[in-house]
């Protein structure tokens, strides 16, 4: 069946390179649309072989370092691989594509990311990752009184690893924890391996400061839900995902790898989605 954004034109091929070997860029390297070729991964120092083990490409510690120039560079690592990789990049004039998309809340990085993107003639896209309705949210912050809650539950083992553990004893919850409230903006910067879905319902819709979040592990939950309420001048909706973790991290809902999959397949088509 014809789809919108189906297949690369023909003859065409847009060259990859992947930030970090986790489930995410397996699962991105294992299912590539058609004319997308992955040539080569960045890693941190010391794995080189782990990385090629798993992506099986060309692996370096910087995009100089790696034998063929990708067209797009995509981060699979979270935001301390878009640190280490995205400014230098960008600012090479290689487009960057991420699903660290909590890293902009750090204003000076955010600058940064720009700066650099404007300099190199190119731009950073974010992933949307675990969460959907953002094409709405986005429609809606174009008319006034734009208000957004997001809320994150995740199972106890879903926020391993994360300030969570500071508030609470993952192993004993019996009922539903709340273990954080405030804006998207300190969302981000304090779960950065968990809330990079609050980023980016602020960042499409009411922005990183006026949009509240709420993170909480459920003993009950078995997926991690998503939830956004938003109500404005457009009208309000109500959205809410229970997005299936990709094998090997619990964190990270199978959606995101999908999502960076879908971003990929778009790029190459001529007649796309607007967002
Ligand atoms: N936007 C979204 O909706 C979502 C975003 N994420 C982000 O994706 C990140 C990765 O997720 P997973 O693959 O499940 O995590 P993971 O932590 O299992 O894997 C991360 C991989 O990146 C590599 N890495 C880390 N820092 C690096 C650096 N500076 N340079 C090169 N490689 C580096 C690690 O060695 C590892 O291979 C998460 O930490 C989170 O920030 C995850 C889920 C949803
Ligand atoms: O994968 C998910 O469900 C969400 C996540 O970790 C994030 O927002 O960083």
């Amino acid at each position: 069946m014809w789809k919108l954004w189906s297949s690369w034109p023909k003859g065409d091929s847009v060259r990859i390179a992947l930030i970090g070997h986790g489930p995410i860029a397996a699962h991105v390297a294992a299912h590539l649309p058609e004319g997308v070729r992955l040539t080569g991964a960045l890693c941190r120092p010391g794995r080189e072989q782990a990385a090629h083990a798993v992506l099986g490409v060309p692996v370096a510690q910087a995009l100089e370092g790696l034998s063929e120039r990708p067209d797009l560079l995509v981060d699979c690592a979270g935001h301390s691989g878009l640190r280490a990789h995205g400014v230098a990049a960008l600012g090479a004039g290689v487009e960057v594509l991420t699903v660290s998309v909590g890293a902009l809340a750090d204003v000076v990085f955010c600058a940064e990311l720009e700066a650099a993107a404007r300099a190199g003639g190119t731009r950073l896209c974010l992933a949307s990752g675990a969460i959907g309705a953002l094409d709405a949210l986005a429609a809606a912050a174009m008319g006034t009184g734009l208000q957004v809650t997001y809320t994150g539950r995740k199972p106890p083992q879903g926020w391993r690893g994360s300030r969570a553990e500071n508030v609470l004893d993952l192993d004993a919850l019996t009922a539903p924890a709340t273990h954080f409230t405030g804006t998207a903006r300190a969302a981000a910067q304090a779960y950065p391996k968990n809330a990079n879905v609050a980023a980016a319902v602020a960042l499409a819709g009411a922005g990183l400061d006026a949009t509240r979040a709420e993170l909480i592990a459920d003993p009950g939950a078995t997926a991690n839900i998503h939830e956004i309420a938003a109500e404005g001048a457009f009208g309000r909706f109500r959205f809410q995902i229970e997005g299936l973790p990709l094998p090997g991290n619990p964190r990270s809902s199978a959606l995101t790898a999908l999502s960076l999959l879908a971003a990929l397949r778009q790029r190459g088509a001529a007649i796309r989605l607007s967002l």
